[in-house]
């Protein structure tokens, strides 16, 4: 995120709309809450009686001479049970605070994931998935921390300042109003310190997220990085964002320490000041020497709540930060939507009639990536898109996915327009096989079933089967139960093309999309996957999107693009016999250098 966005997620008015959502979040859990409020009273109650009940057996009982060793012990004992009950009360209010905030947290977290899964693809283009991690993962705990930090300090914190005020003055009020002299000295420096904290808590955020990008890029494209060698280019631009990184860390350390020593000292003065003040008293004989040592424990006591919520003040700010962060994932909608009144076709009756009518489409509003393309496929037909680099051909199925929304025109299956359809219908309708199919960390068995527990093993088993990846799983050491790890590695190309084949049997579209499918692989697995794919495409609308005009040759039509537009249409052999662009691509693909040049 840049940082000129991240100071404006920081207005007023962002702030209260998320700490509005963000109450909204809490309150099922106000009865929490509510019990933690009573706990803290408890507990403040407890600790701040204990040096009133020195005082009274100082000034009641030792001072006065009075030797009533029954009434000290019973003190004695008190003391000892308010320490206990302190105990108790803290305690039970730390587990009932973890559990508001824990489950809070957890709820956003889920909210947030499955926002999240609801964008668009353009979103994906413009948001760099390490940022996303940190919202969910980080972000969230900052706001966990706001719950079991910020809140717990401010309750319980706020509560012990004013009981020990009241208790000041109840004990002597002139001492009180020397003790008050502080405050305004207090509010300046945390005023003063407040902008520049904050400045600094952002500044080390956004480095860490930049970072944490940084990460996630490389992970993703490690093998270019070694393929090219870029280890020591990418470890140079790691060292530049981790040192910068590390400057913003230690900037906001250093002001930290200042502040909470600032405090430290205030709070030492301030102890010096009321002895003098207070000595003098008791010299004078105007107040008793057990409420001078009440008075000092107070003094002690009453600074350690102000250091407390002052610290808390930076967790505020990064929770503030945090939380207008993930409230503006949350009030991004995608671009593509379900319209209300959507319908859902029964899968059975889809028939697999596709038109892109008129259709125009960029990435970019004033850039045009498809203009005008006009095309309409039959049932059951199986048609070849070639075209040169950035002709537009999986711009083309990601319209028919609606990965995007076309700009103008429509795209229509069986007549009805695909933004009329439910999306989860439509992705059942429409099959996409991209050409590194995407396999997650799991079992084969839930790789082909995507995880859905309905589809019955033996429909896995039989879908494999068809596509002839049963004999190569049954190589594997667990069979159908072999754990495969991220991205399916571990697996050939072609192993893990078959395997996505399969997953298209058991979803049985009625439209099946193949991006490229057989580009990686050696001509050997090519025939084994081209077999595959006969079998799925039977009974389908396929589109085939290939660079290998091998792939669709059988094709009933071939559809040549180029610039966004269909400039060539028909079957292998009425495109040989155009002599045009189809032949040169086809003599390109056949490995003639003359033709490659006459296409460049
Ligand atoms: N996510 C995107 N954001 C912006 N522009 C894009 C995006 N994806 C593709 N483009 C641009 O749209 C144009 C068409 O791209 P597309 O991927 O559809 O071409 P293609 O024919 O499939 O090319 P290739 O065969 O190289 O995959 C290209 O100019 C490309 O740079």
């Amino acid at each position: 995120m840049s940082r000129s966005k991240e100071s404006s997620t920081t207005e007023p008015k962002a702030m209260k709309t998320s700490f509005r959502a963000l109450s909204a979040y809490a309150k099922p859990h106000r009865f929490t809450f509510a019990a933690v409020l009573l706990c803290a009273l408890m507990g403040i109650a407890a600790d701040l009686f204990q040096p009133y009940l020195v005082k009274i057996a100082i000034d009641d009982n030792l001072m006065i001479g009075k030797n009533d060793y029954h009434g000290l012990l019973m003190i004695c004992l008190f003391y000892v049970g308010l320490s206990v009950s302190s105990l108790f009360f803290s305690y039970l209010q730390n587990n009932l605070l973890q559990f508001a905030g824990q489950s809070i947290v957890a709820k956003i977290r889920k909210d947030l994931f499955q926002h999240i899964f609801k964008q668009s693809m353009s979103y994906y283009d413009k948001t760099p998935s390490g940022s996303l991690i940190t919202h969910v993962s980080s972000d969230t705990e900052t706001l966990n921390q706001f719950f079991t930090q910020v809140l717990l300090s401010l309750v319980r914190d706020g509560m012990t300042l004013i009981f020990i005020i009241v208790l000041m003055y109840h004990l002597d009020p002139t001492l009180t109003l020397y003790s008050m002299i502080v405050i305004p000295i207090i509010a300046i420096i945390a005023i003063s310190f407040r902008t520049y904290m904050r400045k600094t808590y952002q500044l080390s955020r956004t480095r860490l997220s930049q970072m944490v990008a940084f990460v996630a890029e490389n992970l993703s494209g490690m093998h270019l990085i070694q393929a090219f060698h870029q280890e020591n280019e990418q470890m140079k631009r790691f060292v530049d964002r981790n040192s910068s990184y590390f400057q913003a860390n230690l900037r906001e350390i250093r002001t930290n320490v200042l502040f909470n020593r600032s405090f430290d000292i205030l709070g030492n003065l301030s102890v010096a000041f009321i002895t003098w003040v207070g000595g003098m008293a008791v010299f004078d004989k105007t107040i008793e020497f057990g409420v001078l040592y009440a008075f000092i424990t107070y003094i002690r006591q009453f600074f350690q709540p102000i250091n407390n919520i002052t610290q808390q003040w930076n967790t505020l700010q990064s929770t503030t930060v945090s939380m207008n962060r993930i409230w503006n994932i949350f009030a991004t909608q995608p671009d593509v939507n379900d319209k209300q009144n959507a319908v859902a076709i029964p899968l059975p009756k889809v028939k697999g009639e596709i038109h892109f009518n008129h259709v125009k489409f960029g990435y970019l509003k004033d850039i045009s990536v498809l203009d005008d393309l006009e095309l309409r496929i039959e049932p059951g037909e199986m048609i070849g898109i070639v075209g040169t680099t950035g002709a537009g051909k999986s711009s083309l199925i990601s319209l028919l996915c609606r990965f995007y929304d076309v700009q103008e025109g429509s795209i229509r299956i069986d007549g009805t327009d695909i933004r009329d359809i439910q999306q989860a219908n439509l992705h059942r309708i429409v099959g996409l096989v991209q050409q590194e199919p995407y396999l997650y960390a799991g079992s084969i068995l839930d790789n082909v079933r995507m995880f859905d527990e309905t589809v019955a093993r033996e429909d896995v088993i039989k879908a494999c089967q068809l596509v002839g990846a049963d004999s190569l799983i049954a190589r594997l050491k667990d069979g159908y139960e072999t754990r495969i790890s991220e991205r399916g590695s571990g697996l050939s190309a072609g192993e893990r093309q078959l395997i996505s084949f399969a997953r298209i049997i058991v979803f049985q579209p009625k439209i099946l999309i193949l991006d490229e499918a057989t580009a990686n692989l050696d001509s050997q697995t090519e025939q084994l996957i081209q077999t595959a794919l006969q079998i799925v495409a039977e009974g389908r609308t396929t589109l085939v999107i290939a660079h290998r005009i091998s792939t669709i040759i059988h094709a009933n039509r071939i559809l040549v693009m180029s610039q966004g537009k269909i400039v060539e249409e028909g079957n292998h052999a009425e495109l040989l016999s155009l002599h045009g662009y189809y032949e040169q691509l086809y003599l390109h693909s056949q490995g003639s250098m003359d033709a490659a040049q006459s296409i460049s």
